[in-house]
């Protein structure tokens, strides 16, 4: 197997993007319809007054700092992520690496329970705050697509919702922790969202597979989105918000009108990043294809229908950086 190298990348300037800013206490088919038009337009959104408290938010970084900080050999009591646990700096499980490591959990409480044994010197009081904090974003996953169902015009506004409500999602939490890179002198190389020439690739240009991906981090940069054609623009951290981005599995079922955007974080800053993911994913056995409104004769089904066990199997085959939906176009396109 061909193993690729974390290499620092090219220092090209990348700009900062202005993502849409979504405030989830206007007006509710304001809401949805800027919603539709960011999912359109950037696959990604800002929200803000998203209504999690910034207590569950504080003990969750709080729980994650506490494990990243500990010694190498402590935090692989936890390891390795195959693919739960702890990782460091091996993606997946095909050749991919990055400047990066992290928890990587299933989302069920049980098996969080279980697994806070190995990642804690206090099981109980990690595994509350996770508990807490993937109860806390899977409720704003299920409001946001009801918002997304509702601006789409889909009868059945629970339609994508539903799948991460079953018991039996496949949703995921992931904690990433990206390591500082060297800063002679920290008032002239402030942290910020630049590529600095000492840049390497943290988590490498990849899709999400799921459905959502409900992402926070703290005020440290590193996160950027492809707008396409190799251009890659930076987005300013903010702590007060959550960042927003559509999975494969919903480009899949909005036929092809909201975009999964291709995304990578680099490690650019003096000080070490810590981002969160909840990746609101369906049962194994669910399947996926777009309701009948968003399938027209101008429109016809861009995707074959298809289980999210099957594409989960096909995803987790290939690379980070493969596009794994266009195996499943249609043949009409
Ligand atoms: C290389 C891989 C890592 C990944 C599974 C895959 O085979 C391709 C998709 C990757 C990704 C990206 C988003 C999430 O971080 C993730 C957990 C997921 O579901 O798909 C990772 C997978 C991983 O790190 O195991
Ligand atoms: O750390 C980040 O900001 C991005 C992480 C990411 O894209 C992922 O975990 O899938
Ligand atoms: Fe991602």
């Amino acid at each position: 197997m061909v193993v690729a190298s974390p290499n620092p990348i090219r220092a090209e300037k990348v700009q900062p993007i202005e993502l849409p800013v979504i405030d989830l206490s206007a007006e509710r088919s304001e809401v949805s319809k800027l919603i539709v038009e960011a999912c359109e337009e950037y696959g990604f959104f800002k929200l803000i007054n998203h209504g999690v408290s910034d207590n569950i938010i504080a003990q969750m970084e709080e729980e994650g700092l506490n494990f990243f900080t500990k010694p190498l050999s402590e935090k692989q009591r936890a390891g390795p992520a195959t693919p739960f646990g702890y990782g460091c700096k091996n993606i997946g499980f095909n050749g991919d690496i990055g400047e990066v490591e992290y928890l990587l959990l299933d989302t069920n409480p049980l098996s969080i329970s279980q697994r806070s044994n190995t990642i804690s010197n206090d099981p109980n009081k990690f595994s509350s705050a996770v508990i807490g904090y993937i109860q806390a974003v899977r409720v704003l996953a299920c409001e946001i697509l009801d918002l997304m169902a509702e601006g789409l015009w889909v009868q059945d506004s629970s339609v994508f919702s539903t799948m991460i409500k079953d018991v039996e999602s496949d949703s995921l939490f992931r904690l990433n922790h990206y390591p500082p890179i060297l800063c002679k002198d920290r008032e002239t190389s402030p942290s910020s969202f630049h590529s600095h020439s000492s840049s390497k690739v943290g988590f490498g240009e990849h899709s999400d597979p799921q459905i959502l991906t409900i992402l926070r981090s703290n005020d440290v940069g590193g996160l950027q989105i492809s707008l396409g054609d190799g251009v890659w623009v930076a987005v300013p951290p903010d702590p007060t918000a959550f960042c927003v981005n559509v999975g494969d599995v919903l480009q899949a079922m909005s036929n092809g009108r909201f975009l999964s955007v291709r995304h990578r974080a680099l490690t650019n800053s003096c000080k070490s990043r810590m981002s969160m993911a909840y990746f609101g994913a369906p049962p194994l056995h669910a399947w996926v294809t777009a309701p009948a409104e968003l399938v027209t004769p101008n429109r016809p089904l861009l995707y074959r229908p298809f289980t999210w066990g099957e594409y989960k199997k096909a995803a987790y085959s290939l690379r980070l950086g493969d596009s794994r939906l266009d195996l499943f176009r249609t043949a009409q396109q």
